[in-house]
């Protein structure tokens, strides 16, 4: 006997899929032949294409926002999902790999059109260019204008570049932790993070594939970066003066043969976590594009280019954020048209703050923005 079954097409929730969009043609003069854009949806694009959310990842965030078919979870897991503030049941949730990543988009360890990878060839990549293969991708999917646009960091930098560059396509656009431009004091965390990768001795001006990884460099550019996400009184609280007594037991109390203190074992930690899944030139790619945010450029000053976008906005910061000012999203709301409050995350945690708090963060994004 044979059993048919009919099937209906099921969309693939957190599956990562890939676009192919074409040559981009970069703002700093580089060109990108044959662009791979790395992608997740989760829910069902309605009829008429009116419930599009965008939710674009910070520096190492992947496209894995939350769980899906798989039960992987994702980064902004309590966010978005079934009856989550984001609500999947609701929303056509999308969410893309920025170009430069190594998240699945193309980017400095892909193939360049030689067959071999793009290493130090790798061209420029600003966060204006990634929005402008996004909104083929957007395209692609038949998504004419997101109902959202949304992101902490440099994902809050990348939706406030969608809806600068492409008003008409974007009705709600929320801006979390992070200010209209990437300030001297970011760049400069920024230039010390790159500097720590090419001077690995495996760097190899960024042709290492293929040989030693140079991953004492990435992993000190987490190290400098980790810090700027979090806050002094998080650590001295968390970890005070206390030594890493699992490892040196009869050293502990006093550091005699220097040992490590708990922080240094927590930073050497993280450090060590990104290198097992990060890119170093990725890294250095995207932190470039991030030193590159500024949606004044070539635009007029900040009132004339917010005066571009059409969208509602939402700003947020974290109060105890110490890379991303909140001063600087107050800076944002003011110079927005209409009157836009800045929403406070309580933490004492810092910068992450964006992606701990969803509680906060969520019910925030309940009440006034997706609604
Ligand atoms: C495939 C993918 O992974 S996709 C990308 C996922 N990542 C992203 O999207 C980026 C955004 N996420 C993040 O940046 C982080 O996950 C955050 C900010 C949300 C949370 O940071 P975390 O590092 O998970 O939390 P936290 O600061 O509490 O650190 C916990 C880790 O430190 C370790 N740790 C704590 N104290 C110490 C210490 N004294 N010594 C060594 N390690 C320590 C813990 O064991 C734990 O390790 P684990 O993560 O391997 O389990
Ligand atoms: N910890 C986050 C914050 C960057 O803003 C990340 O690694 O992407």
């Amino acid at each position: 006997m044979t059993i048919t079954v009919s099937r209906t097409a099921v969309p693939e929730n957190g599956v990562l899929r890939y676009a192919a969009i074409g040559g981009l043609q970069l703002e700093a003069g580089g060109f990108l032949p044959d662009v791979t854009l790395a992608y997740e949806t989760w829910g069902t694009l309605n009829a008429d294409g009116s419930n599009a959310v965008l939710i674009e990842h910070a520096l190492t965030g992947s496209t894995h926002v939350t769980r899906g078919d798989s039960d992987e979870p994702g980064w902004w897991e309590q966010l978005a999902g079934p009856g989550a503030p984001v609500d999947t049941d609701r929303f056509f949730v999308v969410s893309i790999n920025i170009v430069g990543g190594c998240y699945g988009s193309t980017g400095p360890s892909s193939p360049a059109p030689d067959g071999r990878p793009w290493g130090s060839r790798f061209p420029l990549v600003t966060l204006r260019d990634s929005t402008v293969a996004e909104a083929r991708l957007a395209d692609q999917l038949g998504i004419r204008s997101w109902f959202a646009v949304m992101g902490g960091s440099m994902g809050g930098a990348r939706a406030l570049e969608w809806a600068v560059t492409y008003p008409e396509r974007v009705q709600r656009c929320a801006v979390i932790s992070i200010g209209a431009a990437s300030t001297a004091e970011q760049i400069a965390f920024a230039q010390a993070q790159t500097l720590a990768i090419r001077q690995d001795a495996n760097f190899n001006d960024g042709d290492y594939y293929g040989g030693p990884f140079p991953e004492d460099g990435l992993a000190l550019a987490r190290r400098i970066a980790h810090i700027t996400y979090r806050s002094a009184a998080e650590f001295d609280g968390r970890f005070g003066r206390t030594a890493q007594a699992a490892e040196t037991p009869l050293q502990a109390a006093s550091l005699g043969d220097r040992g490590r203190y708990q922080v240094e074992s927590y930073l050497d930690h993280q450090g060590s976590k990104l290198v097992r899944r990060f890119d170093a030139n990725s890294y250095i790619a995207i932190t470039e594009a991030l030193m590159s945010h500024d949606i004044c450029r070539g635009r007029g000053s900040l009132r004339e280019t917010l005066d571009r976008a059409t969208a509602r906005f939402f700003v947020a910061a974290v109060d105890s954020d110490r890379l991303y000012f909140p001063s600087q999203s107050r800076e944002l709301a003011s110079a927005l048209p209409g009157d836009v409050d800045v929403h406070v995350i309580e933490a004492p945690i810092g910068h992450d703050g964006f992606l701990t708090e969803i509680g906060q963060l969520g019910s925030q994004l309940g009440k006034t923005f997706l609604v």
